[in-house]
């Protein structure tokens, strides 16, 4: 196909696993992406920490920089991938690089489990992309598929075993009775593990995946520090070889599902069935498991780690970008608040319901009351409601949605404010919904006849 063809020029930030694995994949397939998108990728500047290092990867020395301004000052970059990994200054260089107006692909998953709100709030401001699919499930397109495809379903759970070094490290263990240490050494070789291997093994790798999954899947925004989370540093050979004997396997789980009370979640070793469809998922395999209410139930399983399936993922996003070009996906919902304004009636036509403890009640009614001044509205009752809630009923004028204002009235109250409430269940599993008093009744608590 002889299609007229453009250079796009794209700063890479990271030359490690992953980083290489972009190069290589790209010098790869470079011709028949050129083809397919019309466009030829050139990496202008990539950004280490080290510039003496020796890398797995034939690059120019004038390529390597150490000064990210290269990058973020440079108007013919319009793209730039993160894979250094760390919270900063990869979040300071995103930012900027959006607000310059610069498309932005990471595969940070501590970055955007802890700022992903910040970030996809600048994005869309700056009217950028953001994408991350390489931050779960390393070549599962999972996120593309939950931000573009099950719209008309509601998901019911998520599941899976969400990180590749520790389910190398499982199955090596039980496989060959090797030491837990020795096996990491392996999967750190290998290329699977974080810079710091504690965020594999302790569980907080699976639980910013499980974090970003949720509030996808979920619309939720989830205080990824809370979900309660166990690693598999205690395990040895010969849990995994009795476990076997009684039929079964030992898996790194992480789990979100939408109960009554709201999303549970939870990440930690589990035993499964040996029939259990993710009981054969082994090595730096991962799988995503989704149950909604139409469809009912996907698996999704592949490579979870390594340089090859971390950057088809990243080189995924990137097709996205040039074929896209100028269309902003269908971003993630990724503030919206839990349950309260999900198919509940708390919201309608601008009419507010906001829960808060009586304990608060005062201080959120004044800022509630500040706020509606400010945009026009009234606050209508104030009624009391059992377990120690109070429910401010308002209405604001048009234009403001009940998700702003409860945005707003979080930041100014968050400490107080019921919907920050995250009970624990018996199970030891923690819900991060929001607790509704039980004994109100929607038709004491609405009044739209006064409105
Ligand atoms: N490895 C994997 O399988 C997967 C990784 N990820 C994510 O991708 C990201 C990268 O992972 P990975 O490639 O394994 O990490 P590595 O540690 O292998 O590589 C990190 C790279 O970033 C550079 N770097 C780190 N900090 C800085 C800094 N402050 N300034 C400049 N350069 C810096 C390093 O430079 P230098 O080489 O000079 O030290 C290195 O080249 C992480 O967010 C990780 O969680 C996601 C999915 C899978
Ligand atoms: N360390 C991670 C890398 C990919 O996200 C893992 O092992 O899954």
């Amino acid at each position: 196909m002889n299609r007229q063809q453009r250079t796009v020029r794209v700063g890479l930030l990271g030359l490690g696993t992953v980083g290489s694995g972009v190069l290589k994949a790209l010098s790869q397939n470079g011709e028949s992406i050129a083809e397919r998108t019309g466009c030829r990728i050139e990496i202008p500047y990539i950004l280490v920490r080290n510039p003496e290092k020796k890398r797995n990867v034939e690059v120019a020395r004038e390529q390597i920089i150490t000064d990210p301004d290269l990058i973020l000052t440079s108007p013919d970059i319009p793209i730039i991938i993160e894979v250094m990994g760390g919270l900063e200054p990869a979040r300071t260089i995103i930012l900027k690089s959006l607000r310059s107006g610069k498309h932005v692909i990471t595969a940070n998953k501590e970055l955007l489990a802890k700022h992903g709100a910040e970030l996809l709030q600048t994005a869309e401001e700056a009217g950028v992309q953001l994408l991350f699919e390489a931050s779960v499930a390393g070549g599962i397109p999972v996120i593309r598929f939950l931000q573009g495809y099950l719209t008309a379903n509601r998901v019911q759970e998520v599941s899976g075993i969400l990180n590749g070094t520790t389910n190398y490290i499982l199955t090596k263990m039980e496989q060959t009775g090797q030491s837990f240490g020795e096996v990491l050494v392996q999967a750190q070789e290998l290329g699977y593990a974080e810079a710091d291997p504690t965020s594999d093994v302790e569980g907080f790798d699976a639980a910013y995946k499980l974090a970003i999954l949720t509030n996808l899947a979920f619309d939720v925004k989830v205080p990824v520090h809370d979900i309660p989370r166990e690693g598999i540093t205690r395990l040895q050979p010969l849990d995994l070889q009795w476990a076997r004997e009684f039929g079964y396997v030992i898996k790194l789980l992480g789990r979100s599902r939408r109960t009554e009370q709201g999303i549970e979640l939870s990440v930690g070793p589990r035993l499964l069935p040996l029939t259990h469809p993710l009981a054969r998922v082994n090595d730096v395999f991962n799988a995503v498991m989704i149950s909604s209410d139409v469809v009912g139930d996907l698996t999704f399983i592949g490579k979870g780690a390594g340089e090859y399936p971390t950057a088809s993922a990243v080189l995924e996003d990137l097709m996205a970008l040039l074929q896209n070009s100028g269309n902003v996906l269908r971003s993630s919902s990724w503030n919206t608040p839990l349950q309260q304004f999900e198919g509940r009636t708390e919201v309608q036509n601008n009419l507010v319901r906001l829960d808060c403890t009586r304990e608060s009640a005062a201080q959120t009614e004044q800022v509630f009351t500040h706020f509606v001044e400010k945009l026009g509205g009234a606050i209508l009752k104030k009624v009391r409601a059992s377990h120690g809630q109070e429910v401010v009923l308002g209405y604001v004028t048009a234009g403001v949605s009940g998700y702003v204002i409860e945005e707003f009235l979080k930041q100014q109250i968050a400490d107080s404010f019921s919907q920050l409430v995250i009970p624990c269940l018996a199970e030891g599993e923690a819900n991060v919904g929001h607790e509704l008093s039980q004994n109100s009744k929607e038709s004491e608590l609405f009044m739209p006849q006064s409105v």
